[in-house]
């Protein structure tokens, strides 16, 4: 199975903000990442716009109707002003992830179990516009367990601990990088055995994404961070070409 390689583009759109003026340009970036071949683009707005606008989601929308084999994928808080834009844009994608306003970065799924009903509710509600329902989670069973007892049908397994373990599970005595790299391959084939699409993310990279795709099944990766930086060392042509050949 192939996997989607979607490029977050909160960090290009933070370097941009850092100087006041429109450069680099998100939208060069898009057309020039579509060019390179890649088949998907992802955004997390948060509330203080650190990175990615809230116009931006609307711009790189209008952008990709000339290009509907795109797919445009908005994560964030589902709290109403994301909400507002979701029912507005209507993407092909939306990953629900409970950050909190003030957090540096997302650092944990929802808990399925406690937001059962709002979350089958909000899974429901987007599905019957067409748009793709995912939900950010921990990589922990019981959590698979309680999204097969839901109405969500896509998870986005958060994969900072994968990271975590794959670069300091080998020095690092304190993390057992087996015992991780079972609890997340028993993850993501009971939710695939279950018909739960897997999509992935949050510090992949280069080193550690190809590991990662041959435990099991996984529909799509979104990586931000680390393709920013590599692409810095190594040149955005080539770390693209790189990462869609991991990808299948
Ligand atoms: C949900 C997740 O892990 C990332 O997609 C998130 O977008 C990272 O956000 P920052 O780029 O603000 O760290
Ligand atoms: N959902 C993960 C994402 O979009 C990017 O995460 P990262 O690669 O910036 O850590």
């Amino acid at each position: 199975m192939s996997t989607l390689f979607s490029v977050n583009l909160n960090k290009l759109a933070l370097i941009r903000n850092s100087r006041g003026t429109d450069y680099p340009n998100l939208l060069y970036f898009v057309k020039k990442l579509i060019d390179l071949g890649v088949k998907g683009f992802t955004v997390h707005p948060r509330p203080d716009e650190r990175h990615i606008r809230y116009q931006d989601v609307y711009d790189i929308s209008a952008f990709l109707k000339d290009y509907p084999e795109i797919e445009f994928n908005i994560e964030g808080n589902p709290n109403e002003q994301f909400l507002k834009i979701i029912r507005e844009v209507k993407p092909h994608q939306c990953t629900l992830v409970p950050d909190s306003d003030d957090q540096l970065t997302s650092d944990h799924g929802f808990d399925i179990i406690t937001h059962h009903e709002f979350l089958s509710t909000l899974s429901k509600e987007l599905q019957a516009f067409g748009t793709r329902c995912a939900v950010f989670i921990d990589p922990d069973i019981e959590q698979i367990k309680a999204v097969i007892e839901s109405d969500v049908q896509t998870i986005e397994m958060y994969t900072e601990e994968w990271a975590r373990a794959y670069s300091n599970g080998k020095s690092d005595d304190n993390i057992d990088f087996d015992e991780v790299k079972q609890r997340f391959s028993d993850c993501i084939n009971l939710a695939n055995q279950n018909g739960i699409r897997v999509n992935a993310g949050h510090d992949l990279n280069l080193e550690n994404l190809a590991d990662l795709l041959a435990l099991s099944d996984i529909a799509e990766v979104s990586i931000g961070h680390a393709f920013t930086i590599e692409s810095l060392e190594q040149g955005m042509d080539n770390v693209v070409r790189q990462y869609l050949a991991i990808c299948g």
